[in-house]
């Protein structure tokens, strides 16, 4: 997450609208509207209008070199988004230009957004399908829609997204995001397959897939759309998030900027950059992948208090011997949280856990070993998400047991909100010595950012929280802060948890 004030820079490779709606226009208005510095190298002066496409007018090569040879070592780029290509001398020289930037530039990200046809109808560009292919092993993520992903593949309109976008990804690029838009469907709905994109320390297998789907908005205030789709991610990858999250937000964004001139279909208008999504309204619901069973909802943590959903200090701990020193301070929840102990071993201290925790009458969650904690009747199991496909979430919920899940950034967030659990916890909001959480540090901002997503399901703030630094997240509003080290290696752990509650009453 961003930490200077220095904005990410992104260069977008286009040609120019002179209607406004499209290409380089789109591109600076989203950049300007999501706080990322646009420099702009000019592929193409088209003639256009809301109508059709009148002209192209490519741009020499030798311009867009000299514009290179400017701005890299001014501001170079975090993300390069490229659009029209006009012609194969642009595509040659943007293909060895790739290459340098990609040997001169740290963690550069490539986005194509392979325009051929215009909306309005008319080609822009005289590549042909090879030389377009020709792109994709230096690109990072391709975000074609439908049509555009059929053209590239040659596959059929049977063909799914996720046969499309696996075919795309064998011709060369890291992640493809499929578009949904001009689908026939009533939905919207978009496919993201990340083939080794990102380095995420959970994910388990090589290729990871997300789909996103959302309502359809009917405007024709839509011209630009799709450029504003692959700049918006751009400016949310530069700035550190990771694609699952960025796509997530690029969806809120288009959706946003489509809601602004809803029924109105008489014009065919630009799309509105709005800024920051924030609303839930714009957010996408996760589609579920198949080995994700939804359940009905699961118990709630019923505090009997008036505020039910502040559940207040969440200490994590890894022994007997914590539970038996900090349950007698009156907590009001308290999480078990054992790493590589034998079976036998951990099935007994699971039972002495369960019955202290009642005599407390403190809510002990168990940690990933759900099925101990349903045989020996725990107050509920904590889970991660790559824990989600593997539980059986229906066998938890029908045992009465609650039910917590790790979250870290929107998507996550989204997904496992779809779940109802009786709490859902955000995280790392700090780095933290307790867990590599490397690419998933949240911070404040992103913390309120979600909060303003959560519906009535209690909310837990995890990583990196002391004492210095939990007034702050506190004053998000989350209903918990959980907590591992600042107690566990407090010179006085019992004088750092009244002081976490007092501030938490505070
Ligand atoms: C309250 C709370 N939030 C998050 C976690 C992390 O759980 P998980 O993702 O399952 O990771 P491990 O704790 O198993 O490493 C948690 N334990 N508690
Ligand atoms: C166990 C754990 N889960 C996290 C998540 O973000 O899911 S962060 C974390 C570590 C919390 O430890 P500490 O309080 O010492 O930073
Ligand atoms: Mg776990």
């Amino acid at each position: 997450m961003p930490t200077s004030k220095k904005k990410p820079v992104l260069w977008t490779i286009s040609g120019s609208d002179c209607s406004g709606g499209a290409g380089i226009a789109a591109d600076i208005k989203t950049g300007f509207s999501l706080a990322v510095e646009v420099c702009t190298l000019i592929t193409a002066n088209t003639v256009q209008n809301s109508q059709q496409v009148l002209s192209i007018n490519p741009v020499n090569i030798d311009v867009l070199q000299q514009q290179v040879d400017a701005l890299l070592p001014d501001k170079p780029p975090n993300v390069i988004k490229i659009g029209q290509v006009a012609n194969s001398y642009q595509l040659n020289w943007l293909s060895l230009t790739l290459i340098k930037l990609k040997q001169q530039v740290a963690d550069l990200t490539v986005i194509y957004d392979p325009v051929g046809q215009a909306s309005v109808g008319g080609y822009l560009s005289s590549l042909t399908r090879a030389e377009l292919l020709s792109l994709l092993t230096l690109v990072d993520i391709i975000t074609p829609n439908l049509q555009e992903a059929r053209t590239l593949t040659g596959l059929s309109s049977q063909a799914s997204e996720q046969a499309l976008a696996t075919a795309i990804c064998q011709l060369g690029a890291k992640a493809c995001i499929i578009k949904g838009g001009h689908s026939q469907k009533h939905t919207c709905d978009d496919y993201c397959l990340d083939t080794g994109f990102h380095y995420i320390p959970q994910a388990t297998e090589h290729s990871i897939s997300y789909r996103l789907s959302s309502h359809r908005y009917h405007t024709s205030h839509s011209h630009g759309g799709g450029c504003s789709f692959a700049s918006a991610l751009g400016a949310f990858i530069s700035q550190g998030y990771l694609l699952r999250d960025a796509f997530t937000l690029t969806k809120a964004f288009i959706n946003q900027g489509l809601s602004v001139y809803q029924g109105e279909e008489s014009y065919y208008g630009a799309f509105e950059q709005q800024g920051w999504p924030r609303e839930a309204e714009y957010f996408p619901k996760v589609i579920p992948d198949a080995e994700t069973k939804l359940t009905a909802p699961f118990a709630s943590l019923g505090t009997g208090r008036q505020d039910d959903k502040k559940l207040g200090l969440y200490p994590v701990i890894d022994s007997l011997a914590w539970l038996e020193r900090l349950l007698p301070l009156g907590l009001e929840i308290i999480q078990l949280r054992i790493k590589n102990t034998d079976p036998a071993t951990l099935e007994q201290i699971i039972i002495d856990a369960v019955k202290l925790a009642r005599s407390y009458n403190t809510r002990l969650f168990i940690n990933d070993h759900w099925q101990l904690a349903i045989k020996h009747g725990a107050y509920g199991v904590h889970l991660g998400q790559e824990d989600l496909h593997s539980a059986n979430l229906a066998q938890i919920q029908e045992s009465g047991l609650r039910l917590g899940i790790s979250t870290h950034g929107c998507y996550e967030f989204l997904r496992a909100q779809q779940l109802k659990p009786s709490y859902l916890a955000i995280g790392a909001i700090f780095a933290t010595q307790t867990k590599d959480m490397t690419g998933q540090i949240q911070g404040l901002d992103n913390l309120s950012r979600l909060l303003a997503l959560a519906t009535d399901i209690p909310v837990v703030a995890i990583g990196g929280i002391n004492l210095e630094r939990a007034a702050k997240v506190w004053q998000t509003g989350v209903d918990s802060m959980a907590v591992v080290t600042a107690i566990t290696l407090a010179a006085e752990p019992e004088q750092a948890v009244n002081r976490f509650r007092q501030l938490m009453a505070g």
